[in-house]
């Protein structure tokens, strides 16, 4: 009798970018950039100033797309999809935290939370449920009804990741989320994010210039003129 032998799946990247160019302009920005992220890994991306970091963000996120080369998320191509498409899977799939400006100032906390949800359809009383609960988790409950505008700048942060959160995405794409703080607020800042990614097995792509956000990472690459190196491997990542 023949065994059978059940195949195991094995589980490719849920992100990628396959040889990414991209410039601004007349400014390269990425040269053959290539990078492979796992589901539920916390990747820090590092490197100099104008190295090309956001723009590999912009296009792992769908915000920019590739001039040539190739973004896959959970399968499919993402650089192929239509704007439409792909901002409907930022909404749904993504979530972001950048360094500052990302809150609207004449809103309440709650509202800034509760935001993502509305505009994605979903009713106004279990937004406001949703949004009441991301809040309690980032210890903000208290804070709801204050507007954006008078909070500090970690205060704004962790009410970012609480709006990063509420729609329960995928992925949370972080520019600099520390940038704009103090070191101690930034370390805050940083294990409130990784901590509860961890815990909802959300993937977390944050590109920093601090060596102690990239250390709450699994994993760090640097850019370096537009190409995307492992700095402990011995030589580039694809
Ligand atoms: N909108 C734009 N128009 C023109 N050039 C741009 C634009 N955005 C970025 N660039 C250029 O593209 C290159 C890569 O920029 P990018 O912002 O991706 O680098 P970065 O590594 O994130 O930099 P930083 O750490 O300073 O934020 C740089 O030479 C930059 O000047």
């Amino acid at each position: 009798m023949t065994a059978v032998i059940d195949a195991v799946p094995v589980p490719g990247p849920l992100l990628e970018a396959r040889s990414v160019d991209r410039a601004h302009g007349r400014t390269p920005a990425l040269r053959a950039a290539s990078l492979s992220v796992a589901a539920g890994e916390i990747l820090a991306i590092m490197g100099p100033s104008g190295s090309g970091k956001s723009t590999l963000l912009h296009c792992l996120a769908g915000i920019l797309t590739p001039d040539t080369g190739e973004v896959w998320f959970d399968g499919r191509r993402l650089d192929l999809l239509n704007d439409a498409r792909r901002s409907e899977l930022r909404r749904t799939a993504f979530g972001f935290v950048f360094q500052f400006g990302q809150l609207v100032p004449e809103l309440t906390v709650a509202d800034n939370v509760a935001l993502p949800l509305l505009l994605g359809g979903t009713r106004r009383k279990q937004a406001y449920r949703r949004a009441g609960e991301a809040l309690l988790r980032l210890k903000l409950d208290d804070l709801g009804e204050r507007r954006t505008g008078e909070l500090s700048g970690g205060q704004a942060q962790r009410v970012a990741i609480a709006r990063a959160l509420v729609t329960r995405p995928k992925v949370i794409f972080a520019d600099e989320p520390t940038g704009a703080l103090d070191s101690l607020s930034g370390e805050q800042v940083m294990e409130l994010l990784v901590g509860l990614a961890r815990e909802e097995g959300v993937t977390v792509i944050v590109v920093t210039h601090d060596a102690r956000v990239a250390a709450c990472a699994d994993r760090e690459v640097v850019v370096r003129d537009g190409k995307v190196t492992d700095p402990y491997a011995s030589e580039a990542v694809r």
